[in-house]
């Protein structure tokens, strides 16, 4: 039986900051339709890790992979055209517009005829602007979001808002969607609803990347997890494995005294 291809493949990936490794020869790769989740400490390397494969960092070494082609030198806007999409823990809800106005701005990365026609009117972006709202109520619909589609963005409650991140990232059609600690700052049941969503997602075959602090979200998730600490892989594999994995435990909880 051939193995099928990673979608996502990271080779070796090394980031310095002056002095600072925040990353060290760190390979990592997402199967079709996996959720892998990546953890570690304060200062482990995640967010860096991120930032390489959205492309919003250069890596100072290493190769990343998408889709069989190398990425690691293509823009952010040129990832995203190519099927990643971020929905970062601090993208901006904004507030004086409807949700399906907040959810078409991520349709905009992956348009063909982009801000200039957006703003002249042109009929070539009114087709478009057509086809984009009908992206934007299927992904509000992927999102459950959909009863709450011409309400202004800041009525939702926090729980919804970050639905409403992942359906701005889902409106362009990825393949690949990148989780940066989607659970953070939401109370348990909201939690519990944000973990039903990207399950939901997993099962319509989409491929996850999720950047998450919070353990009980990665247990319930993740397929397989990656575990940096101090900018290296010291661990990978199911939850179940890497949890007793005497390297996870010391990281987290401190070395010997
Ligand atoms: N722009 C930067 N300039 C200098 N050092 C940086 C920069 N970004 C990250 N670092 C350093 O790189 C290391 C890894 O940081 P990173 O933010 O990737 O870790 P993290 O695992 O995401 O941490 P946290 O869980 O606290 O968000 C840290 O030592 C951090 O101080």
């Amino acid at each position: 039986m051939t193995a099928v291809p990673a979608l996502l493949t990271v080779t070796g990936a090394t980031r310095r900051f002056g002095g600072v490794h925040a990353l060290r020869d760190v390979d990592l790769d997402v199967a079709p339709g996996e959720t892998h989740a990546v953890i570690g400490p304060n200062g482990a390397g995640k967010s860096t890790l991120f930032k390489l494969i959205g492309g919003q960092l250069v890596a100072t070494a290493g190769t990343i992979g998408y889709d069989g082609q190398r990425i690691d030198r293509l823009a952010p806007h040129r990832r995203a055209r190519r099927g990643i999409a971020i929905a970062f823990q601090d993208s901006p809800v904004f507030g004086g517009m409807t949700v399906t106005e907040n959810v078409m701005v991520g349709a905009h990365a992956v348009t063909r005829a982009g801000p200039v026609a957006a703003v002249l009117g042109l009929p070539r972006h009114r087709r478009e602007e057509a086809e984009i709202r009908e992206l934007a109520a299927r992904a509000l619909d992927r999102a459950g979001l959909t009863a709450w589609a011409d309400r202004p963005a800041d009525a939702l409650p926090l729980g919804q808002q970050r639905a409403l991140q992942v359906a701005r990232a889902l409106c362009g059609g990825p393949r690949l969607l990148l989780l940066d600690e989607p659970a953070s700052g939401l109370r348990g049941p909201e939690r519990s609803a944000l973990a039903g969503l990207i399950e939901q997602l997993r099962g319509e075959g989409l491929s996850i990347l999720l950047v998450e602090h919070d353990v009980a979200f990665v247990a319930r998730l993740a397929d397989r997890v990656t575990v940096l600490d101090l900018g290296r892989v010291i661990a990978r594999g199911t939850f179940a494995e890497i949890r007793t994995d005497p390297a996870v435990i010391t990281a987290y909880l401190g070395g010997p005294p």
